[in-house]
């Protein structure tokens, strides 16, 4: 894929599950090594809006950008190649372990013999993994098990990285070792799209959020760099309280 600045661009994009409509024309633009959180209540439709990113799902209408060349102009394998997605659900082979696992995903990705090797260890240790390579990942925490759904994601090395939650339930070492990973890809040029609930996290992690709300996008928040995690030159405090305390005053 080439350099341009917008690595996705998604315009008036809808989605439905029968007569149930969950997006309802959707546009933004993630840049080339940007970090963009995606915000919102259970049932918002982040989960639907990332499948669809990651081409797994079909938008009912709407156009999708990558690398400002259109979703239809790529080989539907070739654009797969360059994302990484990491589901909500831990999808991992659970009776093998951690450097099992990553080596069959690098297998399928058509790495062989030291290129494989080489890339599957030094994967295991950029998410901190190391200590519990040789284990099966069933005995492993949810930490270690969301870790190593990451590293399944990151072993093809894919410039954009799609991923549904991936630090929601774990431990502070695994969550700090997963945002320091992010935070290290996205330097390197990687674009980053990831939801969550956690707001601090996308204050002190992302570049830029979307809430989402009921389908639609609701809010962009900017987060200015250099400003120690400053909404927009609101506090997290201010962010709070516009949402949540000034709304309950209104009601
Ligand atoms: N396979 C499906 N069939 C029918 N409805 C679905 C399906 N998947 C999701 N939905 C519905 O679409 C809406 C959006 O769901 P989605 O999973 O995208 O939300 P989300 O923002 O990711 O929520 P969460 O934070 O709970 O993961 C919800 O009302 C959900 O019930």
């Amino acid at each position: 894929m080439g350099d341009a600045m917008g690595a996705v661009k998604a315009q008036e994009v809808y989605y439905g599950y029968g007569k149930e409509e969950v997006l309802k024309g959707i546009s933004f633009e993630a840049n080339k090594g940007e970090i963009l959180g995606i915000l919102g209540d259970n049932g918002a439709g982040k989960s639907t809006l990332l499948s669809i990113l990651a081409t797994l799902q079909e938008a009912k209408k709407g156009t999708l950008y990558y690398y400002d060349q259109r979703k239809e102009d790529y080989a539907l394998q070739r654009l797969r190649e360059d994302i990484g997605y990491v589901p909500q659900e831990i999808a991992l082979y659970l009776e093998e372990t951690p450097y099992q696992n990553l080596k069959i995903f690098a297998r399928l990705q058509g790495l062989k013999g030291k290129n494989l090797r080489d890339r599957v260890l030094s994967t295991l240790q950029d998410l901190d993994l190391v200590e519990e390579m040789d284990k099966p990942v069933k005995t492993l925490s949810g930490g270690m098990k969301r870790r190593t759904n990451l590293g399944v994601a990151l072993i093809h090395r894919p410039s954009l990285l799609i991923l549904d939650e991936p630090t929601v339930g774990i431990d502070f070492n695994s969550r700090k070792a997963i945002l320091k990973v992010l935070r290290g890809l996205s330097k390197k040029g990687r674009t980053i799209i990831y939801s969550t609930h956690a707001l601090e996290e996308v204050q002190y992690v992302c570049d830029r959020a979307l809430v989402i709300e009921q389908g639609t996008i609701q809010q962009e928040l900017s987060i200015n760099e250099g400003n120690d995690g400053i909404f927009e030159g609101k506090s997290m405090e201010e962010v709070f309280k516009k949402w949540f305390v000034e709304e309950k005053e209104e009601e």
